[in-house]
């Protein structure tokens, strides 16, 4: 399905988005290059830790391939945080009323967190379709995609939140499902050893597993 929303497409050749938390803004240019050789291009860097803003805007300065986003942004504040680093895009858990109006002018693709109908519903109300289901899993995964699916046939979804490479393809089969993201790419210790060799070979594995980028 070709998209005309420019997020949902932005997600849709994504297929599947690492969701990075980086403690050390040193590991943040090695462990995206290792992604990227992987076929893993779009990376949401979260603001949870002290480094990730830095570890963001490493990636953008020294991985030219890799499409950055911020992840955790949780105010206006932090969605301008995004903008004036030159991040492509950011993604929130969730949404406030301030944010999605902040969103709406700010100019950057915004991806908020909806877990309800009615948190979809005051999503779409301020133009934004394509959003994160969050934690996907835990509100039911497949189902609610699917029971979310009828009254909002016009919603995109990226599913987040107990994902793992053997739910992955199951999710991107739905015809709703844009994207999948999820942390299990990058499993803490690994990121802390500096095993760059695992981490591309599972992005290569979970990417091959849904049948490349879209
Ligand atoms: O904190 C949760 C992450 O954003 C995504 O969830 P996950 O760790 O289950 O993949
Ligand atoms: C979970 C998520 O979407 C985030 O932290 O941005």
């Amino acid at each position: 399905m070709s998209e005309n929303n420019p997020t949902a497409a932005l997600l849709r050749a994504a297929r599947i988005v690492p969701v990075l938390t980086i403690h050390d803004a040193a590991s943040a240019v090695p462990l995206a290059r290792a992604l990227v050789a992987g076929g893993v291009r779009t990376l949401e860097v979260t603001l949870r830790t002290e480094a990730g803003a830095r570890a963001a805007e490493a990636i953008l300065a020294e991985v030219p391939e890799a499409v950055v986003g911020l992840g955790t942004v949780l105010t206006a504040r932090d969605l301008d945080l995004a903008r004036r680093i030159g991040a492509t895009f950011a993604f929130s858990p969730g949404a406030t009323p301030e944010l999605l109006d902040a969103a709406a002018a700010a100019g950057i693709p915004f991806v908020p967190g909806i877990a309800t109908a009615s948190e979809l519903m005051a999503a779409m109300a301020r133009g934004f379709s394509t959003v994160k289901l969050f934690p996907a899993a835990q509100l039911g995964g497949i189902g609610a995609l699917k029971a979310l699916g009828a009254p909002f046939p016009e919603a995109r979804f990226c599913p987040t939140g107990g994902i793992g490479e053997k739910e992955a393809p199951d999710y991107l089969a739905l015809s709703n499902v844009v994207a999948v993201g999820g942390s299990w790419l990058v499993p803490a210790a690994e990121l802390k050893a500096g095993d760059w060799a695992a981490i591309e070979g599972r992005a290569r594995r979970s990417m091959a597993s849904v049948g490349g980028p879209g």
